[in-house]
């Protein structure tokens, strides 16, 4: 069983290609064009959904099969083609450039898997269970997006407004530190579940800060 280093990837402007036009491709390519990459699909058959992502501009294509040097300058490379012999070729190419490549007919090939994914605002769970297999993980989605409701949205929302505003405010590590140690141990989410929570004014959280700076 490979052990995989769980990262979170910026893939913002970055160039992403995709060899493949199927269902699997067309997955990928929506997650990436979500996530701001400049996509590149190299494929002589897209789906109607990939089509539609071509028209619109949301990817670029090029009609043809996977070539030698395709590569170049590419962040992230999928290789979901149909043919497994050419996904393990696009994998070698990578590892000679030194680009990560994620093989979708045999995931321990490649650098990356993608996991199954749960998004609710702020909050983004990936989840992986290696061999068990993707429907395993969706299904461990499943069960952590009722664990994760919309209180736990508007709470993640209230958190980061907070502490945007004390690093802003507070110079010092140490006081910073503690304010923030102060404002997770307030359970503010049981507050919210139990629909005793009033957001704050500005005035508000400024006498919390100041009434919690020192221990
Ligand atoms: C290793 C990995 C590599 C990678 O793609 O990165 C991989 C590999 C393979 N998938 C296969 C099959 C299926 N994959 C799905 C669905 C998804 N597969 C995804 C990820 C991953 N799939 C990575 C591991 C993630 C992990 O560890 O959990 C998801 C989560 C994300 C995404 O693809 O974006 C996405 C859910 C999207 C969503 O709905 O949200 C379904 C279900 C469906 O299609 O409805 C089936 C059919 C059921 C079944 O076979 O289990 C096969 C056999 C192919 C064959 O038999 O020919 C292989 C090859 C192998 O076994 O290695
Ligand atoms: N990771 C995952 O979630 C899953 C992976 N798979 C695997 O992923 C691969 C793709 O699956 P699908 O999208 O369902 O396949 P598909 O058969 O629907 O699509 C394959 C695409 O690859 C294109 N293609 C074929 N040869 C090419 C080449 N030399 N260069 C560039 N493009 C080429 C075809 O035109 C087509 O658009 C398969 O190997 C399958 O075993 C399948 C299901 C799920």
């Amino acid at each position: 069983m490979v052990r995989y280093v769980p990262v979170m990837l910026n893939c913002e402007g970055q160039r992403c290609i995709i060899f493949g036009g199927g269902s699997v491709a067309e997955r990928k390519a929506g997650s990436l064009h979500q996530a701001g990459a400049s996509v590149h699909i190299i494929s002589p058959q897209l789906t109607p959904g990939l089509s539609a992502m071509a028209a619109s501009g949301d990817v670029a294509w090029t009609s043809r099969l996977y070539r030698e040097g395709d590569l170049q300058g590419a962040f992230l490379v999928y290789a979901a083609t149909g043919q497994e012999d050419i996904n393990e070729e696009i994998a070698s190419e990578a590892r000679r450039l030194g680009i990560m490549v994620n093989v979708a007919h045999r995931g321990e090939s490649g650098d990356f898997i993608s996991p199954a994914v749960l998004r609710r605002g702020r909050l983004t769970l990936a989840v992986s269970t290696a061999d068990a297999g993707p429907l395993a993980s969706l299904h461990v989605c499943r069960r952590l997006s009722e664990e994760f409701g919309e209180t736990f949205d508007a709470y993640l929302e209230f958190m980061s407004q907070m502490r945007t505003i004390i690093k802003d405010k507070i110079e010092t590590p140490s006081t910073r530190h503690r304010l923030l140690r102060k404002l997770y141990e307030q359970d503010f989410l049981r507050d919210m579940e139990q629909g005793v929570f009033t957001p704050w004014s500005m005035d508000q959280i400024d006498e919390w800060i100041t009434y919690n700076q020192e221990d």
